[in-house]
């Protein structure tokens, strides 16, 4: 277990029971069908298999990717920097960035709603996510002035050589995605739009339970998880049901985002997913990659509404200051459009 001073306070503060020791809740996972689980389709990416590919997309939104030719030390180093990033004092961390502008790299914690530079949009939620994390554009491999801690650099460099590989797999996925339904979709896979969020999820305490992330769709194109190999949590929806997607070793999880389901005609899926972090004594560490399309990118769809994705992303915010959440694609659809009258008065007369 970490120091109880490199939370944030508010997870501090929720973590002590009332004789002051922080509360460790043990025992085994929980709920989900395990069935479902094991059933994840797994894609080679050496390989891939376009009947798997077409189910993952379609009926689970979510697939395990293998053969994803991102070396397994540079995980591992990954991993390693990231849980020693996050054991530092939360003072410390915070000093480290207090000096980014928008669309640096950022440090946060209690809310993933975050603008598009990375800046966080809400922290008056009263349910908190129970996360911290550092936002890191692929764009800009400038760390904030402060940052000056050099196992800061060396990580920044990592995930510098992490972001080229999340660029080649996300590309091939969409590419080959895009074959299945007859588009382009590689083609809104804008790379400089690229961001690694690392996260490290503290256990959750029993008396005040909470998720490591609310339920939600990604607005990206693709996204790509590298799980902590020991610690589980994320869970996907399929059929009303929360499937936990176990961790496996050197594979990595690949997770449609709403942009290919608008440019697929909904052909395939961005679906609900979440992190439950609870009954475990250790923290989650977890590296997400999320690629958009370029901002001013028309999505051209036979579902909704040609719109940008500015124009989405704007709208997201918009909602979450104003009705608390994200509505997301449904605010675009194209409304059903009525029978013209003739043909009605013909149908009746017929
Ligand atoms: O940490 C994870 O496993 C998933 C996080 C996630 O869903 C997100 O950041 O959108
Ligand atoms: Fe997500």
């Amino acid at each position: 277990m970490n120091d109880p001073q490199s939370y944030p306070p508010v997870f501090r503060r929720r973590r002590q029971t009332s004789n002051g020791t922080i509360h460790v809740d043990e025992g085994g996972g929980g709920g989900g069908k395990p069935e479902e689980a094991a059933a994840v389709p797994v894609i080679d990416l050496e390989r891939p298999d376009v009947g798997k590919l077409r189910e993952a997309g379609r009926d689970w939104g979510f697939f395990r990717l293998v053969n994803h030719g991102v070396p397994e030390p540079l995980l591992e180093q990954l991993k390693t920097h990231a849980a020693d990033f996050f054991a530092q004092p939360f003072d410390s961390k915070q000093a480290l960035f207090s000096s980014g502008g928008d669309g640096t790299a950022s440090y946060f914690w209690g809310t993933p709603i975050l603008n598009s530079s990375g800046r966080t949009l809400d922290k008056s939620a009263q349910e908190i996510n129970w996360v911290e994390a550092i936002n890191l554009p692929l764009s800009s491999s400038q760390l904030p002035a402060t940052c000056h801690h050099p196992s800061l650099q060396s990580f920044r460099t990592l995930v510098g050589e992490y972001g080229k590989h999340m660029g080649r797999i996300s590309r091939t996925v969409a590419d080959a995605m895009g074959k299945l339904a007859s588009l382009e979709c590689g083609d809104y896979v804008s790379e400089p739009t690229g961001i690694i969020r690392v996260y490290r999820y503290p256990q959750v305490p029993p008396q005040q339970p909470a998720d490591g992330m609310q339920a939600h769709t990604d607005s990206s194109v693709v996204s790509i998880v590298l799980q902590d190999d020991q610690v589980s949590g994320l869970e996907f929806l399929k059929n009303d049901v929360w499937v936990p997607l176990e961790p496996v070793p050197n594979t990595l999880v690949v997770n449609i985002g709403d942009m290919m389901q608008a440019i697929s005609d909904d052909e395939f899926r961005s679906v609900k997913h979440r992190v439950k972090v609870k009954k475990c004594k250790e923290d989650r560490i977890s590296i997400c990659y999320f690629v958009f399309p370029g901002e001013g990118q028309i999505m051209e769809s036979s579902k909704y509404k040609p719109f940008t994705y500015r124009e989405f992303q704007q709208q997201v915010q918009e909602d979450i200051k104003t009705l608390g959440f994200k509505v997301g694609l449904e605010r675009f659809k194209r409304l059903p459009v009525d029978p013209p009258a003739t043909k009605l008065a013909a149908s009746l007369i017929n």
